[in-house]
């Protein structure tokens, strides 16, 4: 069930400040008094001309919640609660936040017809403010090679589709970033440290950093005093060796955090492939051939979606010739099975993970009341890591360095999965439209010699 509440207090523009956004959503911070509300953020939808069904946050808000949310793993998606609000309180969300929105996002504005907004925890804070908080936001994006026998042009075997996609996206005069998802998902840490490297270069949406619930410029001015002020370096004279020293533990934290949770990366990778099993080209066929007649899912229809996918995916029925064979027969229940799998593998090519980490505090374990906001009933999980933790080459990195009695400072750390929002139908002619641009700009370029490995 869907928690709905009205709170009048939380009604007042002077409570939010502009925390983030994305491309459908934007996303304010609590800074109020109340402690009831501390640590919380105000996740609003923006206009959106796709949006067809009634009550789309409300949707979204259950999509995330009883569809996406136990595939992934209950433990890695918050809870949140629908806020009832009215069209006058967003307008005036909108016009406070407008001028610290930057001009690429501000196409779109709040979408003051939503009669909720979610409310939810803030994953880049920790609610007792023991010490300070580091936290890193990674979108990682396609986890791996397609290999669909719908396929018609090679290439899609060998460059992953982040790879070719770069080469469409980059300016006149950008450099090609060098992250490959397919190195983060190895769970290699010679190529997760790629990987996060090439994040740190060149983050674009894909890397976010926020210091104490702020978010910093990753490259700009003072975001490595940040990180010097976490990780307790001294910084008067910030000299080439300290500042690689610095990236190199935050390269290191988040190398071993990743393999902490390589379940959830697993899972990612998996989920992402076994829902994409035609790819576009085989849904495109689909489309173009059997024109089945399509509606958005409603919720309950949704869960019977899932059980399908488990059903056959349990049964490991899902290879190659299979499918093949399988589209030459295929009833229309199965057609539009697949068709609605692909949107889920797309909701899942596109959620974002956020780690937050700080020192290891004795009141950790002890306080478990303190871990979320009070409005939330659970509570969040704290993991322990520490930077010496592992025998692997990873931690060899900073012992080269003259400041290695950092090294044994344990870290609590939490991890969430955002924005798991449904992709509409009305997408997949543009996804088609996509994934061919794609694939003729990266050839034009010439650049297929670039090869990815899973
Ligand atoms: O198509 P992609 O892979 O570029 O993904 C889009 C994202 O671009 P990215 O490449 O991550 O910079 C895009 O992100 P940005 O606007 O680039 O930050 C959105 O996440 C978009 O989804 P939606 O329209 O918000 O539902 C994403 O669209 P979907 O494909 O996930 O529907
Ligand atoms: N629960 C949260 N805690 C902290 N920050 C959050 C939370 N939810 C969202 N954010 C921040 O707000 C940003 C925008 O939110 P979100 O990713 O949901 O928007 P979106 O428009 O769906 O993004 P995209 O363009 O990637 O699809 C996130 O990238 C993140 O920085």
């Amino acid at each position: 069930m869907a928690r709905v509440e009205t709170i009048p207090e939380l009604y007042n523009t002077t409570l939010w400040k502009f925390k983030a956004e994305g491309n459908a959503n934007i996303t304010l911070s609590y800074v109020g008094e109340n402690a009831r509300f501390s640590a919380t953020v105000l996740r609003l939808r923006k206009d959106n001309q796709l949006d067809t069904i009634i009550d789309p946050q409300y949707f979204t808000y259950s999509y995330a919640n009883f569809i996406m949310k136990p595939l992934i793993g209950d433990k890695y998606v918050g809870e949140s609660i629908l806020l009832e609000v009215q069209p006058e309180f967003l307008k005036a969300l909108s016009k406070s936040v407008l001028k610290i929105r930057s001009n690429k996002r501000t196409q779109k504005d709040i979408d003051h017809n939503q009669k909720y907004a979610i409310l939810t925890p803030d994953h880049t804070v920790f609610p007792s403010n023991i010490s300070p908080t580091l936290s890193v936001e990674l979108k990682p994006k396609w986890a791996f090679l397609p290999s669909s026998p719908f396929i018609e042009n090679f290439v899609k075997f060998q460059s992953c589709r982040f790879c070719m996609h770069k080469y469409l996206k980059r300016g006149p005069t950008d450099d090609v970033t060098r992250y490959c998802p397919l190195d983060l998902f190895s769970l290699e840490d010679k190529r997760i440290r790629k990987a996060i490297e090439a994040l740190i270069d060149c983050p674009g949406s894909n890397l976010k950093l926020f210091i104490q619930g702020l978010q910093i410029e990753i490259g700009k001015e003072n975001w490595l005093t940040s990180l010097c002020e976490f990780f307790e370096i001294g910084y008067p004279e910030l000299d080439d060796k300290k500042q690689h020293y610095v990236i190199d533990m935050l390269i290191v934290l988040l190398i071993q955090v990743i393999m902490k949770e390589q379940y959830l990366f697993r899972r990612l990778k998996i989920l992402q492939k076994t829902l994409d099993e035609l790819d576009i080209e085989g849904i495109n066929k689909l489309l173009i051939t059997l024109r089945p007649k399509l509606s958005e899912p409603l919720l309950e229809e949704w869960k019977l979606i899932v059980d399908e996918y488990m059903k056959r995916t349990t049964a490991n029925n899902s290879n190659n010739e299979n499918v093949l064979e399988f589209m030459s027969t295929m009833e229309n229940k199965q057609i539009h099975q697949r068709i609605y799998e692909y949107l889920m593998s797309a909701t899942l090519k596109d959620c974002s993970i956020i780690f937050s980490f700080r020192k290891s505090d004795i009141r950790d374990f002890a306080e478990q009341k303190s871990h979320s906001s009070q409005i939330f009933q659970n509570k969040e999980r704290l993991q322990q890591i520490s930077l010496s933790e592992t025998q692997s080459p990873i931690s060899d990195s900073l012992n080269k360095y003259p400041y290695d009695n950092y090294l044994d400072k344990p870290y609590v750390y939490k991890v969430n999965v955002i924005d798991l929002d449904p992709k509409p139908l009305a997408k997949l002619p543009y996804y088609q439209e996509l994934d061919a641009k794609i694939v003729e700009n990266y050839l034009k370029c010439g650049a297929t010699n670039n090869k990815c490995s899973e």
